[in-house]
């Protein structure tokens, strides 16, 4: 199975998505990152239990140990701004990852339709490593199809993590199609997008809840 939603077998994710989603907790930034960031920290222990080993010895005060340790480690991606606090749960517990940034923005025109543009990125060479993109609002899909579009100009991956706090339906079906080698890790899966492509229902504006209410462009 490649797409793997994180709540679905009950435990403590639950309860930082519920927090995340309700509109009396959610205004409470610190919280709302903080949730963001914990979910980010069990992708990255579940997507660690996947990962390649490899046998090393260790010297402890007393004797040599073989044990397993990850064989290479993983570049951690992520889509400016929103996907920040995830991003960095997912660094926090794959703490010896290289790490690369995109920026992308939905540009609306005079309908309210929108389209990704994209203006930055910076990424180590992905080539024969795990990649991981963190996006924690997988809505249409449009902006991680861009982003991981362009990070595959950095060399081919062995493997291919996605990481969302929240997806649409839609949003996963697009992933699968576009990467279906793709593991997708998500903490909940919701069945509509609105007609302005926001998940419901969603939590609202990740990015907004994070940092702040953005201007329009
Ligand atoms: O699947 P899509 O339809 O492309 O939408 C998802 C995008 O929206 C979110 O960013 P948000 O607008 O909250 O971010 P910002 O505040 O960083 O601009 C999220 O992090 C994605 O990058
Ligand atoms: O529901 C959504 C869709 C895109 N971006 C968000 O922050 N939320």
């Amino acid at each position: 199975m490649n797409t793997i939603v994180l709540s679905e077998q009950f435990s403590l994710v639950n309860s930082w998505i519920n927090e995340l989603r309700n509109v009396e907790i959610q205004h409470d930034r610190m919280r709302f990152r903080r949730n963001m960031e914990r979910i980010g920290e069990i992708a990255a222990f579940e997507i660690s239990k996947t990962l390649e080993q490899k046998e090393i010895e260790i010297q402890t005060p007393l004797d040599t140990i073989k044990v397993k340790e990850i064989a290479v480690q993983p570049v951690i991606t992520t889509i400016l701004r929103a996907g920040v606090p995830l991003f960095e749960g997912i660094l926090n517990y794959l703490d010896k990852a290289d790490c690369g940034f995109v920026a992308a923005y939905r540009k609306h025109d005079a309908n309210d339709y929108f389209s990704i543009k994209q203006d930055y990125l910076t990424c180590p060479n992905i080539e024969d490593r795990p990649l991981i993109v963190a996006d924690p609002m997988l809505a249409t899909g449009a902006s991680l199809i861009e982003a991981i579009k362009d990070l595959l100009t950095h060399g081919k991956p062995t493997e291919l993590h996605i990481v969302a706090a929240i997806a649409s339906r839609q949003g996963v079906e697009t992933i699968e199609k576009a990467y279906p080698d793709a593991k997708i890790w998500v903490g909940a899966i919701d069945e509509s997008l609105t007609s302005k492509g926001y998940i419901t229902p969603g939590l609202g504006d990740a990015g907004d809840l994070s940092y702040g209410e953005k201007l329009q462009r």
